[in-house]
């Protein structure tokens, strides 16, 4: 299965963000995003998501229209959005409920995986951000999404929560979940990813492990030496 960007260009309003990007997301891979503040990363993963509606081209799932294959998508978004009047053990509650999934054994692997069982009767207000960021992702995780749609999930996360998250990340690649995700952790985006994008001033480039898919210029060369001569060359 796979979930593609044909040609898509968009933003807000009358304002272009992004231009003509295509690439797609294989199930089974992870697939990184990476750009300076404000290159697109959020406004892409947006148009992924259906939270924006393209300008130009389209997002497809297995060539089908994104509407009808929107419960194959699961979001961690940057900022953990949790309704404030569930508590912890509601919120999960309520995802079980929209998704019609019993996911108990996971849910529960998940809560002790992550320390989240002494947080369950609380509300999203009194959890720490970085435990918030870890309700978020238990969220998307329980939904059993095909794609999963990630924006910079790193930062709030205690070391712990970050070794057993990307742990996590390739167990789901295993698993054939496709992800993407967005991040300025280049080195963590290297070791984890099997493609990365580097977004620019609405240009895409590739990069993958240390070969350049198109030219010889980036062999071997790390992803962070070939990420900053792509923004210095364009200044
Ligand atoms: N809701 C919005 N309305 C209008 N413009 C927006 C909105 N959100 C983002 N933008 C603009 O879109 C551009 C790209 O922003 P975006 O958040 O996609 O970048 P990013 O690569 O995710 O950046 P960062 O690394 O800082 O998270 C920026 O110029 C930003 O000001």
């Amino acid at each position: 299965m796979m979930l593609s960007l044909n040609h898509v260009s968009g933003g807000y309003l009358t304002r272009r963000i992004i231009r003509d990007l295509t690439f797609g997301i294989h199930t089974g891979e992870i697939i990184g995003l990476v750009g300076l503040n404000g290159a697109g990363k959020s406004t892409t993963l947006r148009h992924i998501t259906g939270t924006l509606k393209p300008m130009d081209g389209e997002v497809t799932i297995n060539n089908k229209d994104w509407y009808s294959q929107r419960d194959k998508l699961a979001l961690i978004p940057d900022k953990p959005y949790l309704y404030p009047n569930l508590t912890v053990y509601e919120h999960f509650e309520f995802i079980k409920s929209i998704y019609r999934i019993n996911t108990d054994n996971y849910l529960n692997a998940l809560l002790d995986r992550y320390l989240i069982r002494s947080h369950l009767n609380k509300y999203p207000f009194a959890l720490s951000k970085g435990t918030q960021q870890k309700v978020s992702i238990i969220s998307a995780m329980i939904a059993n999404p095909t794609f999963l749609i990630i924006d910079e999930p790193f930062m709030g996360l205690d070391p712990r929560g970050l070794k057993y998250f990307t742990e996590d990340l390739n167990r789901l690649k295993r698993e054939g979940v496709g992800i993407i995700l967005s991040t300025h952790m280049l080195t963590i985006a290297e070791d984890l990813c099997d493609r990365i994008i580097v977004l620019h001033e609405g240009n895409q480039q590739y990069y993958k492990g240390r070969s350049y898919l198109s030219t010889d210029d980036f062999k071997d060369r790390s992803l962070e030496d070939i990420f900053f001569s792509m923004i210095e060359d364009k200044r």
